[in-house]
């Protein structure tokens, strides 16, 4: 076989993570080939060369001397290298193998990559690639990949490029669409590597050949057996050095929407039953997982800080820069839309400054065992019967017999101890009283009871009420993945859908995140603060916290301003609140609205304008609305973008479609999309959209009358897309739809709902939120509303008024108070 030569690119070389981690995984890779005992991949005898650059911003010789400390002191040689003196020589050699470069300009990443090329072209006949991996901050990566794709021109001469990278990937869902797009454009989706190191912790590799190997087990892993999965990751460290990074992401954008939402995906999937292509198989089992995530609503999040966050903070970032609110604690329950896992809770729960370390995932089954007769003797027998069998079997399985009293089993559960916890090694740990289970090779069982700390109770049970098996191959996380980087795998690895999916189970809970005081906790949790209830779809703190419940802050100053507000606005009734809390308000009288509807005439009719400000209101009638009634709703648009409507983020369409026409069982056929897009031709005046939608409304409501219509209020005072100034305001009472040119730069041309037809509704609400109404609604109530000559011109939305229906002003705290801090009003 011709040999292989990979070029390693390692950006951020002298950083944390390739200090801590990324070194030692090389050198692991590298000895793997020089040494191949223990563990090394054995086909690959064929010699294998690395030619190994370090990048970063530092001066070269500040930089090699941090590369000779962490060579001196983080990258260690083990008993998996072999011999021990052969292992240091190696060692020195790999390290002479190092070269750093500067990187500031493309063309610094030009010289990098000609020296890279010259070094991999010494031997013609090898297989050649570049490894370029990114651990570097997000704010790198960009214009990292940008000069590294000017610059280097790997492909001409046959040289294969893969891009590792690191988290995070953007901020949020739409973020991370960017990202992915561009990076996207530079390179093909097998290029990338998106790491998420917890897919490569070796109890976490083996979830799924465990699950295989076991498929009795699958019989029991669904609704009817499953109680609860809890995914726990609990950290006794705080935030330490990485401040400034933590500030804006806080703990959901850190862990949940990466590492433990992979690990539900991986126990909530469907095993692929045709083994024949596992990777893709598997992926799209994971992305089956993705979309049937119900996303966390707020009853169903609990966030907490711990006490000296900020002071801490305080000492790395700029007080100003602080996100106050940011948690460093969230338990999250989240469910799926699947029959296999409908209505079974799994509980995602990390946290910083906890009372231990400790990563798990723990499927707690239902205990539906229902003893009649001898029933002390049952219970007996359940906790003796496994070992009963095992004695049976055990020259097949060399299980050897237990010396100990195996106490009464109490609950039936799995264990994947990921890493530290009462465990010393990673475990698969199986309830006795469950399954005896099978092992694939991967994984070797365990009899030794000293592997888990006996003193402590074992999740609930003992420790010899289990079956345990660890992973054959215990390597660290970031070992596995440079082995799978170059071994061109992408099983442990963020595919691109992947990643955007996750980012849409999250996107809601950061939307509430900035505005959620949360609890506060000390080091350690010692007065358990942090313990929960889960109640229904809820989740509640435990205990009330006596001392200093962030919580208590809001609905005291709520109570404040829900004194200062008035009941109505220009005549009209209004309610306040806060911005969550108004969507929530609009959402249950929509549904008492359809209730009722759907009651009398079998159907409700709803209109929704587009823009930002309804998205919360989407994602909360998403999670609320129960099922059975979207069968019988019609959404409408009061008005789109003349752009295109499936693929244009600025589609109002597209963005109901996301937040929430995609997670409701509302018929497609009663989905009225606004006809802007007719083959590519934009609000073309030959096609005639707008009278198209006039005659769907007419055919549909022969009354013209909507059951409900959600309007926003624009800081220019227009409504739906009724600008000042716009001939459509003076639209008559037969023109019910019209196409304006009076939008905004970005779009100017719209489709929209005209005033007499809006006036006509059953029900009207105005939904305001953000500081930046505060203005016009000054402005509003300045004019005295009503309608006088020449107002709705200035102020369309002043035009909006229901002739036989009610109006309703949803106004929030921000848009009705402006700029003041409502949270912290009275500090
Ligand atoms: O990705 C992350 O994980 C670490 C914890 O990883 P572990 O392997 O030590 O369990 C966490 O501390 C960090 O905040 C997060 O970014």
């Amino acid at each position: 076989a011709s040999p292989r030569h990979s070029g390693v690119i390692l950006l951020g070389g002298t950083g944390d993570l390739a200090r801590k981690y990324l070194w030692q995984a090389l050198f692991d890779a590298f000895m793997r080939r020089e040494v191949p005992v223990g563990g090394g991949e054995g086909e690959e005898q064929r010699p294998w060369m690395f030619t190994l650059f370090a990048g970063g911003s530092s001066h070269a010789s500040v930089a090699t001397n941090r590369l000779k400390d962490i060579f001196d002191n983080n990258v260690k040689c083990a008993d998996r290298h072999g011999s021990s003196s052969v292992c240091e020589a190696k060692k020195g050699e790999f390290f002479t193998k190092v070269t750093y470069f500067q990187l500031h300009l493309g063309e610094d990443y030009g010289a990098m990559c000609e020296s890279m090329l010259r070094s991999l072209n010494q031997d013609k006949t090898a297989t050649k690639e570049v490894l370029l991996y990114l651990a570097v901050p997000p704010s790198v990566f960009r214009p990292a990949l940008k000069n590294f794709k000017a610059e280097c021109k790997f492909g001409d001469d046959k040289v294969s490029v893969k891009i590792v990278l690191e988290k995070p990937q953007g901020q949020d869902w739409a973020s991370a669409d960017k990202l992915s797009e561009e990076l996207l454009k530079m390179f093909k989706e097998e290029q990338l590597y998106r790491t998420d190191h917890y897919l490569a912790k070796s109890v976490v590799t083996n979830i799924l050949p465990f699950r295989a190997a076991n498929p009795q087990l699958e019989k029991l892993l669904n609704r009817d057996y499953v109680d609860r999965v809890e995914i726990f990751m609990k950290e006794t460290v705080g935030v330490e050095d990485r401040y400034s990074f933590y500030n804006d992401m806080g703990v959901i954008r850190d862990v949940f929407q990466n590492h433990l939402t992979q690990l539900l995906t991986l126990i909530a999937l469907d095993l692929p039953v045709n083994l024949t292509n596992i990777p893709s198989a598997i992926e799209q089992a994971k992305l089956q997982v993705l979309k049937r995530v119900i996303r966390a609503s707020q009853p169903s999040t609990l966030l907490g800080q711990y006490a000296t966050y900020t002071f801490e903070a305080a000492k790395e970032i700029p007080e100003s820069n602080i996100t106050a609110l940011v948690p460093t604690f969230a338990a999250v329950m989240l469910k799926l839309r699947s029959p296999r896992w409908l209505d079974v809770p799994f509980l995602l729960v990390s946290g910083k400054k906890l009372d231990e370390r400790s990563s798990y995932i723990r499927i707690i089954f239902k205990d539906n065992d229902v003893c009649v007769s001898n029933c002390a003797e049952a219970d007996h027998h359940t906790a003796h019967s496994a070992d009963q069998k095992q004695q049976q079997t055990s020259e097949h399985h060399h299980r050897p017999h237990h010396q100990y009293h195996v106490p009464r089993s109490s609950k039936k559960q799995i264990v994947f101890h990921i890493g530290h916890g009462p465990a010393k090694i990673p475990l698969i740990s199986m309830s006795r009283s469950l399954l005896e289970p099978e092992y694939p090779d991967s994984l070797e069982e365990v009899f030794d009871p000293e592997v888990f700390s006996k003193e402590h109770s074992y999740y609930g049970d003992y420790p010899q009420n289990f079956y345990h098996a660890t992973p054959v191959n215990n390597a660290d996380a970031y070992s596995t993945l440079i082995e799978e980087v170059l071994q061109g795998r992408r099983q442990h690895f963020v595919s691109t859908k992947q990643l955007l999916l996750a980012w849409q189970v999250w996107d809601n809970v950061l939307a509430f995140y900035p505005s959620r005081v949360p609890r506060v906790y000390d080091a350690g949790d010692p007065a358990s603060l942090l313990n929960f209830v889960v109640r229904g779809d809820n989740l509640e703190f435990a205990a009330e916290d006596q001392k200093q419940d962030g919580m208590k802050v809001v609905p005291e100053l709520h109570q404040l301003h829900q004194a200062q507000t008035p009941a109505t606005f220009l005549g009209r009734r209004m309610v306040s609140g806060t911005k969550e809390g108004l969507a929530v308000q609009l959402a249950r009288e929509i549904e008492q609205a359809a209730e009722s509807e759907i009651a009398s005439k079998g159907v409700f009719h709803v209109a929704f304008s587009g823009g930002t400000t309804p998205v919360l209101l989407w994602q909360m009638l998403a999670q609320s609305f129960a099922s059975e009634y979207w069968v019988h709703v019609h959404v409408w648009q009061v008005d789109e973008r003349c752009v295109r409507a499936a693929a244009d983020t600025h589609s109002n369409l597209f963005q109901l479609d996301r937040q929430l026409l995609r997670f409701v069982a509302v018929p497609w056929s009663h989905v009225h999309a606004m006809p802007v897009d007719v083959a590519g031709r934009l609000c073309d005046p030959e096609l005639q959209g707008d009278r198209q939608y006039a005659d769907s409304i007419r055919h549909a409501l022969p009354n013209l009358q909507f059951d409900f219509v959600v309007l926003g209020l624009g800081a220019d005072g227009h409504t739906a897309s009724l600008f000042p100034q716009s001939p459509a305001l003076n639209a008559d009472s037969q023109t019910l739809v019209t196409v304006t040119e009076q939008g905004p730069k970005d779009t100017p041309r719209r489709m929209t709902m005209t005033l007499p037809l809006i006036n006509r509704a059953k029900r009207v609400a105005v939904l305001v939120t953000g500081v930046d109404k505060e203005g016009i609604l000054n402005q509003l109530e300045d004019s005295g509303g009503g309608i006088k000559m020449g107002v709705v011109d200035k102020f369309p939305i002043l035009g909006v008024n229901p002739g036989n229906g009610t109006l309703s002003w949803f106004i929030d705290y921000e848009a009705y108070f402006g700029k003041e801090d409502f949270f912290f009003a009275e500090e």
